[in-house]
């Protein structure tokens, strides 16, 4: 601003002055990234005022609030109240998930390339001739299926049996790289789609993992030293109009205006799809690779325990043709950013004998970012809302945050139930609460990790899943009658497999008309 005298003293108008002996293109740059930045900012607040101004017309919905921490299973149980009550609607939005799943086989595969480079890089090269006997086409079924209790061997016995610090490169691997370069392009590619009607963030806009922290027993899907934390994830900001784009470049309902913008995604979605097609071979030849497989271990990256795992489906989804099934769709995984509004209107099916009235038949469901720095946002939506479902992922007892490598996951959703039990905004509302991820937490413990070691708690109890989310359950639901505000409240508990469909069906199914009898029994009162 001309005129506008700088006092030197004041550290805040020293913040904000102009850099000294700026010329007059800088002036002139600086002016136009300041309004570019304005612009942004005033988009942001006008977006924020018209949510909020959207939530409060809602007033007399029913309201239901996802909540949980991040990778909890938010995102996964709103997709099966879809295929649970609005299996209509669901089916008409499954296809535009090919896409996001595609990028979730791509990626995984990068992420192995990245890791195998670096290896590679740093080993002295044992370029053998031997080609390891699965760059075979792994056209039979099952050929690159993971068995965990051959993965820890660093070959099949041939050639580094006698090595077993060593890891024994050869040609295969340095084929296998330069074939599937490809999929970088396709991984950039699916992303610019999928976030083409929408706004790709930066990973870093969540804050970068704090400290590098052990989480001791490798349980944890990448350790947190540096060179090995887990790639950033792929964000796409709120939302429908990602997949309302993909659904209509899909179902060729593009309208006069946008033909030629969806026939350019068309034909770019085509290609990706051709491209992950012909290197299916190539992509189940480096899953199953043995010396990958040892990389993969020595890193701890423990990709089958990863959201998005699509790697033991190569051969089925690396197709031409293919669609996805229910199952995959739940599988897959898109992080959610901000607050995101779904209408479920109930089709006659999903309809419950005790919805007496289009409220109790059209419920509003939010679903939230869950990463700590996405939390203040949902707050503005507590004061009016009529049910919440907290999400508490149990497998994750010996896992640490992704956003604070301190902090337990375990206990991070402790900490967030407290509070929300305890909130005073909430006291109204009938809280839910499903206990996450039974099926991982299962497999780990089978897998020998003692609970006790991360929940000193636990006791002498024996070390098995069932007793584990037992003993959960009774810890949540006593938190409930210790801090609620309202002693009386309805609490309904379940241990949950948000990826089991049938299951959670009948779940939901449960949920709901406890919500319905309570909200019946309420109306009676009044
Ligand atoms: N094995 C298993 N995977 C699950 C379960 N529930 C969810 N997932 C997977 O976990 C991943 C994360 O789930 P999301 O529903 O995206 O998590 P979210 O709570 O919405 O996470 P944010 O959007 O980051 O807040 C997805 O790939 C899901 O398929 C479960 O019970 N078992
Ligand atoms: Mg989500």
């Amino acid at each position: 601003m001309q005129g506008v005298r700088y006092d030197p003293d004041d550290p805040l108008a020293a913040a904000l002055a102009p850099p000294p002996g700026e010329s007059a293109e800088e002036r002139a740059a600086r002016v136009r990234r300041e309004e570019e930045a304005k612009r942004v900012n005033d988009e942001i607040d006008e977006r924020l005022r018209e949510e909020r101004a959207a939530w409060k017309r809602r007033r007399s919905d029913f309201k239901l609030l996802l909540l949980g921490q991040s990778e909890s299973g938010k995102s996964t149980t709103l997709k099966n109240f879809q295929l649970a009550f609005a299996p209509k609607a669901w089916q008409a939005e499954r296809a535009s998930w090919r896409a996001v799943i595609q990028l979730n086989l791509v990626r995984s595969i990068n992420s192995i390339l990245d890791v195998l480079s670096q290896e590679m890089a740093s080993s002295p090269s044992t370029t053998s001739p031997t080609t390891s006997p699965f760059m075979r086409p792994t056209t039979s079924q099952g050929t690159n299926r993971f068995d965990p209790s051959t993965s820890t061997s660093p070959t099949d016995g041939s050639s580094t049996s006698s090595d077993p610090d060593g890891l024994q490169f050869t040609n295969t691997h340095a084929l296998l790289k330069l074939r599937l370069v490809p999929l970088r392009r396709v991984e950039a590619d699916l992303k610019q789609l999928i976030g083409a009607a929408t706004d790709e963030v930066a990973p870093d806009a969540f804050g970068a993992p704090a400290q590098a922290a052990d989480d001791a027993n490798g349980a944890v899907l990448y350790d947190g030293s540096p060179a090995r934390r887990r790639p950033a994830e792929f964000y796409v900001r709120s939302n429908q109009s990602w997949r309302e784009a993909l659904r209509s470049t899909y179902q060729g309902l593009g309208g006069a205006a946008s033909e030629r913008a969806a026939a350019a995604h068309e034909s770019k979605l085509e290609d990706a799809t051709e491209i992950i097609a012909s290197c299916a071979v190539d992509m189940a030849a480096l899953w199953a690779d043995p010396v990958v497989r040892e990389v993969l271990r020595r890193r701890r990256m423990r990709l089958e325990l990863a959201p998005g795992f699509f790697l033991d489906d190569i051969e089925r989804i690396a197709t031409r043709g293919y669609e996805p099934s229910d199952q995959d769709v739940v599988r897959a995984r898109l992080r959610t950013l901000g607050v995101q509004e779904h209408k479920l209107v109930m089709e006659r099916s999903g309809v419950s004998a005790l919805a007496t009235n289009d409220v109790s038949r059209d419920w509003m469901i939010y679903d939230v970012g869950g990463s700590r720095t996405s939390r203040a946002a949902w707050f503005p939506y507590f004061d009016d809302a009529s049910a919440i479902l907290f999400l508490a992922p149990i497998s994750c007892f010996d896992e640490l945050l992704q956003e604070d490598r301190r902090v337990n996951r375990l206990e991070d959703s402790f900490l967030l139930w407290k509070a929300i039990v305890q909130s005073k905004l909430l006291a109204n509302c009938i809280l839910v609460l499903f206990l996450n991820k039974f099926d991982l937490l299962d497999k780990k413990i089978q897998g020998g990790v003692p609970i006790r070691k991360y929940l000193p708690s636990f006791g002498d109890r024996d070390n098995n899943a069932k007793v584990l989310a037992h003993y959960l359950h009774q810890k949540f639901r006593d938190q409930h009658r210790e801090y609620s505000p309202q002693p009386r409240r309805p609490f309904y508990g379940y241990v949950t497999t948000a990826i089991d469909t049938k299951e959670t069906t009948a779940t939901l199914a449960a949920v709901r008309d406890g919500i319905l009898r309570h909200n019946l029994r309420k109306a009676d009162f009044v």
